[in-house]
């Protein structure tokens, strides 16, 4: 049986204002997609959304037959982010910072370690495993934010500006990365900016004021899941 895809139908979120107004995608198990839009557009909201962490105003989110929303703003076991303020313990050393997502899954302590230094060592941060968070530069932050929520190996990974401080060879190997996981089956959403980013992946969404656009690329070759959820989405495979 195929992973399951990701879908958002007719997604409304309003604050003091309308964030996100009748927003309808499908995310794809095993494939990239990227959203990009300008700043405030509405990405991190759209994110935020699809992973359980608010409650739609309106409209549903569905994986494998579930809604993301749990009613407490914890997103379900199947979801990590890569948040765009990292959240890591400072005082932490960054090997802790990795293995603690797999200490609350419950792993255990010598193969949470274990698998903390492989996923380093994908973000070629293993040299830094020792030191404390607080010490290190942004752009190595944000690779062991990355670390921490690629070694979970969840279904559905959802990154929020994952490669924003990198220099471009890090980027590289943070695409690397995303292919890799889409590879495995993951569902796997990417909020950017970079257009390399978009290049990169294999669906393209454009979001603007809160809605859907028309999305940059062209959708020759279109996913033929895409019939149904063309507003707003490109394919490049
Ligand atoms: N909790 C909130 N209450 C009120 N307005 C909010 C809240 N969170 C976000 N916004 C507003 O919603 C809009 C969309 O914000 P969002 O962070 O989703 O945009 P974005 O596209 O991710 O931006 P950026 O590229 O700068 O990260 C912005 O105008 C922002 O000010």
């Amino acid at each position: 049986m195929s992973a399951p895809d990701l879908v958002l139908r007719d997604i409304t979120y309003e604050r003091d204002r309308l964030l996100l107004s009748g927003v309808s995608v499908m995310f794809p198990a095993g494939l990239v997609t990227a959203v990009s839009g300008p700043s405030g557009s509405g990405k991190t909201t759209l994110l935020s959304v699809a992973g359980g962490l608010i409650c739609p105003t309106s409209g549903t989110t569905d994986y494998a037959g579930a809604s993301m929303w749990q009613g407490d703003g914890d997103p379900p076991a199947e979801v990590v982010f890569v948040l765009q303020v990292y959240g890591l313990v400072p005082v932490l050393s960054a090997r802790e910072n990795v293995a603690l997502a797999l200490r609350a899954r419950g792993v255990r302590v010598s193969e949470a370690d274990d698998r903390a230094e492989s996923a380093l060592e994908r973000f070629d941060i293993a040299d830094l495993g020792e030191r404390q968070v607080e010490e290190l530069s942004g752009g190595q932050m944000q690779r062991v934010a990355c670390a921490r929520a690629f070694v979970v190996a969840a279904p559905v990974l959802l990154a929020d500006e994952p490669t924003s401080e990198l220099d471009e060879r890090n980027r590289d190997v943070v695409l690397r990365e995303l292919r890799v996981e889409a590879a495995r089956g993951a569902v796997v959403v990417v909020a950017t900016h970079d257009p390399a980013v978009v290049e990169a992946s294999d669906r393209h969404v454009v979001i603007d004021e809160g809605h859907l656009a028309p999305a940059h690329v062209p959708t020759a070759g279109a996913d033929p899941r895409d019939g149904r959820w063309s507003d707003g989405v490109g394919s490049r495979r």
